[in-house]
């Protein structure tokens, strides 16, 4: 789908290198999620694949058109949800779905036909006449949403889609996202700083740091790859750490040793403690986060980065 995208940007003295030649390739039906700190370059990675921002260099290939040779094309047959509101503020909402399709070539009776799907399909119908000035975060990321699909796009692009609202909000976006996947097959493609919601949610988790890809696969994956699962123990008496076979590291009381699969390799070492009469009085088995994947890979934690 792309092949050494680039996009660099000029700011008097200094050149920005957002994105450094990312190479991605994503299937129909797919449900990716782009994960990466603040400044990764995920914005400016969506603004190229959505024609918004030509590339300084390379070349990508979305729903079948060339985004530098096709920008038409593409945008017919892709929706893109940007970070900004995209209906304004003080039109009801179902008129600015049908304006949005008429901008479409819809007919005036096709494009009202379509609103009413929309607004069914993100629970809008019962707001449909309300202004988006008078609708919460939530209700106005859905209409945002329904802004990019009325014409019926087979890929959407989602810039940090549940970003700024509160909890039961997020979950409301990701309810109406899968059920998009689910009912209409699209492939989505969305950014997130929300490691839990990449993790939950999306079956392909694509990392992003200064510009380029740097981890690529399904969270367990990356998770078994990269990082790893651990015990972590506490010992009643922190001289007995000398007895511990394995390399382990030591924070404060507690000891943490990496192992292959946490669940099974628990028991096996508490027992073979008990057996060397160390003292255990706390145990866990962790599966490492998302974070412990990008720590591992970058020295960083995202989590960090984005508060
Ligand atoms: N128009 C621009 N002019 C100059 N620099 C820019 C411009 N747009 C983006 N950048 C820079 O490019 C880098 C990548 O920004 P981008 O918005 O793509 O990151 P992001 O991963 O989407 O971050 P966020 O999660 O904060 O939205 C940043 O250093 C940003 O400051």
């Amino acid at each position: 789908m792309t092949a050494g995208l680039v996009r660099h940007f000029r700011m008097k003295k200094t050149k920005v290198e957002a994105v450094r030649g990312v190479d991605m390739d994503i299937g129909d039906g797919e449900l990716v999620a782009l994960l990466g700190p603040n400044g990764a370059g995920k914005s400016t990675l969506f603004r190229m694949l959505t024609t918004l921002l030509p590339p300084t260099a390379g070349t990508a290939t979305v729903a079948g058109c060339d985004i530098t040779r096709d920008p038409d094309g593409v945008r017919a047959r892709i929706g893109y949800v940007g970070q900004n509101h995209s209906a304004g503020e003080n039109f009801r909402v179902r008129d600015e779905l049908v304006t949005q399709g008429r901008s479409h070539g819809m007919t005036r009776a096709g494009a009202a036909r379509r609103a009413d799907e929309v607004l069914d399909l993100l629970s809008l119908t019962p707001l449909a006449n309300r202004t988006p000035n008078t609708l919460s975060g939530g209700q106005r990321r859905r209409v945002d949403i329904a802004m990019g699909l009325v014409h019926r796009p087979a890929l959407l692009f989602l810039d940090e889609p549940s970003t700024g609202l509160d909890p039961h909000s997020r979950a409301e976006i990701w309810d109406h996202i899968l059920r998009l996947r689910r009912e209409l097959a699209m492939t989505l493609v969305l950014s997130t700083h929300y490691l839990e919601e990449a993790d939950r949610m999306a079956e392909r988790v694509v990392i992003i740091d200064h510009g380029r890809i740097i981890a690529d696969g399904t969270a367990d994956r990356l998770r078994k790859d990269l990082a790893g699962d651990r015990i972590v123990l506490t010992l009643d008496n922190r001289a007995d750490m000398a007895r511990i076979a394995e390399p382990f590291d030591a924070h404060g009381d507690t000891v943490h040793i990496r192992v292959p699969d946490a669940a099974t390799a628990l028991p096996r070492h508490l027992r073979a403690l008990d057996a060397a009469g160390v003292k255990v009085v706390a145990a866990q088995a962790l599966q490492p986060t998302l974070d412990d994947v990008f720590l591992a890979l970058t020295g960083r934690r995202i989590e960090q980065e984005a508060a």
